[in-house]
């Protein structure tokens, strides 16, 4: 299974230093993993440091990877800059890297893409005309095109619907265990990190403030100091994680 591991990662924007010294335990394959954190913290600069846009010490070591590309990255902002419908932006990025030779197994792939997201129907409306989230979707759909065996999505579910937050949270989990693939997601929503992911990475203020399985981590004491709410943490009548917000401090 393909093995992510970060070892003293820092990252810089000019002479200000934003990452320091994140030493992350192997993430393996398989899994969810919440990358967490106030408002800049660092999640941004994180993923553009882990997928090389960003020159920085330390090492990003990626193990057992089948595939030359291994990874795939959705920033948290995609541009929308050609005139390009939805189908031909998802086989562009499907054929990144390669010569414009287009197979049908890469129309398949991006029909699986289209259809894993339940974006099918926007398939020949031009990006540019996309509300928020049917763009967030398609850029979700861009990097999962890539059958990637590491994923990282910088806050993919922040311009959507709570029925759809859900259901690409759902989705995710489903390839993670399908495919063995290895996601990380940048999110806001901790109910929902408690909810769909493994593992959990908090940034604060550019260094590692606690990582671990998500239900470890995510705790009323790390909810006061790291995110500055009173919050408590309960179980649903299923069983499930339910964070409770009392206040911000
Ligand atoms: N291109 C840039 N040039 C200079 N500074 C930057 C740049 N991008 C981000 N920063 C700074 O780096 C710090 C971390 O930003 P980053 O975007 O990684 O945070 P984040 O945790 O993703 O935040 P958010 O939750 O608000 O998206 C912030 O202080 C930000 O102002």
């Amino acid at each position: 299974m393909v093995t992510l591991t970060l070892d003293g990662l820092t990252a810089r924007y000019g002479r200000r230093q934003i990452l320091s010294a994140i030493t992350v335990p192997p993430l393996v394959g398989g899994q969810v993993v919440a990358v967490l954190g106030p408002n800049a913290a660092g999640k941004s600069t994180l993923f553009r440091r882990i997928f090389g846009l960003l020159a920085g010490g330390g090492t990003v070591r990626i193990t057992d990877a089948i595939s030359e590309r291994p990874v795939a990255y959705m920033p948290q902002e995609t541009g929308v800059n050609a005139v390009l419908t939805v189908y031909e932006s998802v086989l562009l990025a499907r054929m990144q890297g390669r010569r414009l030779n287009v197979k049908p197994e890469d129309l398949a792939e991006v029909d699986r893409a289209l259809d894993e997201l339940g974006i099918v129907a926007l398939g020949e409306r031009d990006i540019g005309d996309l509300s928020g989230g049917q763009r967030q979707l398609v850029g979700a759909a861009q990097a999962l095109v890539q059958n990637p065996e590491i994923l990282l999505l910088d806050e993919p579910t922040s311009a959507l619907d709570l029925h759809r937050q859900i259901q690409l949270l759902s989705i995710l989990r489903r390839l993670a265990k399908e495919r063995g693939m290895l996601v990380i997601a940048a999110l806001h929503d901790l109910g929902h990190a408690l909810r769909f992911t493994d593992q959990a990475l908090i940034l604060q203020e550019g260094r590692l403030a606690a990582c671990g399985a998500t239900d470890d981590v995510v705790t009323p004491e790390l909810l006061r100091r790291v995110f500055q709410v009173e919050a408590r943490i309960e179980s649903c009548s299923r069983g499930r994680p339910q964070l409770i917000v009392e206040a911000a401090i």
